[in-house]
């Protein structure tokens, strides 16, 4: 059966141990002294270095999105690939207490093109009770013209040593492939919101016994949201949105441990990168409830009429006096009204609520979520995960 060469040598859930319940949760290896992690970086073929990219230069940084829109994560038909944009990656790669170190690039050494990139965030993620300082890994890309030389596990070796380096010693990761060992496995849905565009390009079929003006009035939806109170975040929303993001994400077996700094970064407002939006009680003016979703274009291959799909992603979302039918409405109203054409979700936190009630429907991949020297006793359900990763 297949064989993980790279991660049966890495200190994660390994397949073998499932359901081995004398196996303690928590930390795989301890943390060792800084002076015995490895100072000098990993070996990489003749051919190629490391760089370090420096994502507050608009120059690397158009560096970074062009590799990322030529050679990222397609969809399993190779129709579509993620457009992550500059203004996204710089705000993705550049939280509070963010390092520099950790955004890692490989460069051919003569023509000095950026050909490969691993990058990581600090971030503060809770297990049960134990909140863990982590690093969150992501935007892992190699040139397709690069693929199997086994360029990964060595960027992957080299952005665990730099983590090391600063005295981190867990991670977070998604993959859309299955790895050992996840801790949940999620699915994707979609909401479309302009169906004519997403049946010209083939990311949706005309239903059996559809019309096209059929379909257009099912996925139709209001000009503006029901909810009393419904407006957009503003900074000083900044400690009520963390108040009853931090209540609500309390009730998950592992997610973000915002704090007001956090939020601050994570979900405030940002054209073209994130929105935020919540309900103002017009009696109390309490904050009740709170919907984000942050813009990740695809690029549609080989169609003649069409080059972007605009999606939106569901971020963090909280309902306590509003439905969350309702307050998930109103987001994909004003998604609609913001030219999206789809709305993505993950079945995560409670998000499987509304994903049937609001018309999403299942999609073509898997996301499962991993930790990196951390031991669950064993999988989760995705309605006990409260973490996001862009
Ligand atoms: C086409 O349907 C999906 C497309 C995607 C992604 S993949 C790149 C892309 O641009 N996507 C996209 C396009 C348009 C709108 N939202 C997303 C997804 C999410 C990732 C699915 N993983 C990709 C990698 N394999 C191994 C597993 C599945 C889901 C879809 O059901």
């Amino acid at each position: 059966e297949k064989t993980h060469k790279f991660w049966e040598t890495q200190p994660v859930g390994q397949f073998k141990d499932i359901g081995d319940t004398s196996l303690p949760e928590g930390p795989i290896e301890a943390a060792t002294p800084l002076s015995e992690v490895k100072q000098e970086p990993y070996n990489l073929p003749a051919a190629y270095e490391w760089t370090t990219c420096d994502m507050k230069s608009d120059y690397v940084c158009s560096e970074v999105y062009n590799l990322l829109k030529n050679n990222y994560v397609e969809d399993d038909e190779n129709m579509f690939r993620f457009n992550y944009s500059k203004e996204f990656l710089s705000w993705a790669l550049r939280p509070p207490g963010y390092y520099q170190s950790w955004h890692i690039g490989v460069r051919a050494k003569v023509s000095k093109k950026l050909v490969a990139f691993i990058s990581g965030v600090p971030a503060r993620i809770r297990v049960r009770d134990d909140v863990v300082k982590m690093a969150e890994i992501n935007f892992l890309c190699v040139h397709k013209k690069l693929r199997s030389k086994r360029l990964a596990p060595v960027m992957i070796k080299e952005v665990t040593r730099r983590v090391h380096l600063e005295n981190i010693w867990q991670a977070a990761y998604t993959a859309g492939v299955v790895l050992p060992t996840p801790v949940a496995t999620c699915q994707y849905w979609h909401r479309t919101l302009n169906p004519k565009k997403l049946i010209d390009v083939g990311f949706s079929r005309l239903g059996a016994r559809m019309t096209m003006s059929r379909t257009i009035k099912l996925y139709k939806l209001p000009d503006v949201p029901a909810t009393p109170g419904f407006r957009k975040m503003e900074p000083c929303d900044v400690p009520a949105v963390t108040r009853l993001l931090r209540n609500y994400l309390s009730q998950f077996v592992v997610a973000t441990d915002f704090d007001e700094n956090d939020v601050e970064h994570w979900l405030l407002p940002r054209e073209d990168v994130v929105d935020s939006y919540l309900v103002e009680s017009p009696e109390t003016h309490d904050v009740t409830d709170f919907c984000s979703f942050y813009t990740l274009p695809s690029t549609i291959l080989g169609n003649p009429n069409y080059s972007t799909l605009k999606a939106a992603y569901s971020y963090y979302n909280v309902a306590t006096k509003t439905t969350f039918l309702q307050l998930m409405s109103d987001a994909l109203i004003v998604a609609k009204q913001k030219g999206f054409d789809v709305f993505n979700a993950l079945d995560v936190m409670h998000n499987e609520s509304f994903l049937k009630e609001l018309k999403f429907g299942p999609g073509d991949g898997q996301l499962h979520y991993y930790l990196y020297n951390y031991r669950l006793r064993s999988a989760l359900k995705p309605s006990e995960l409260g973490l996001v990763l862009l």
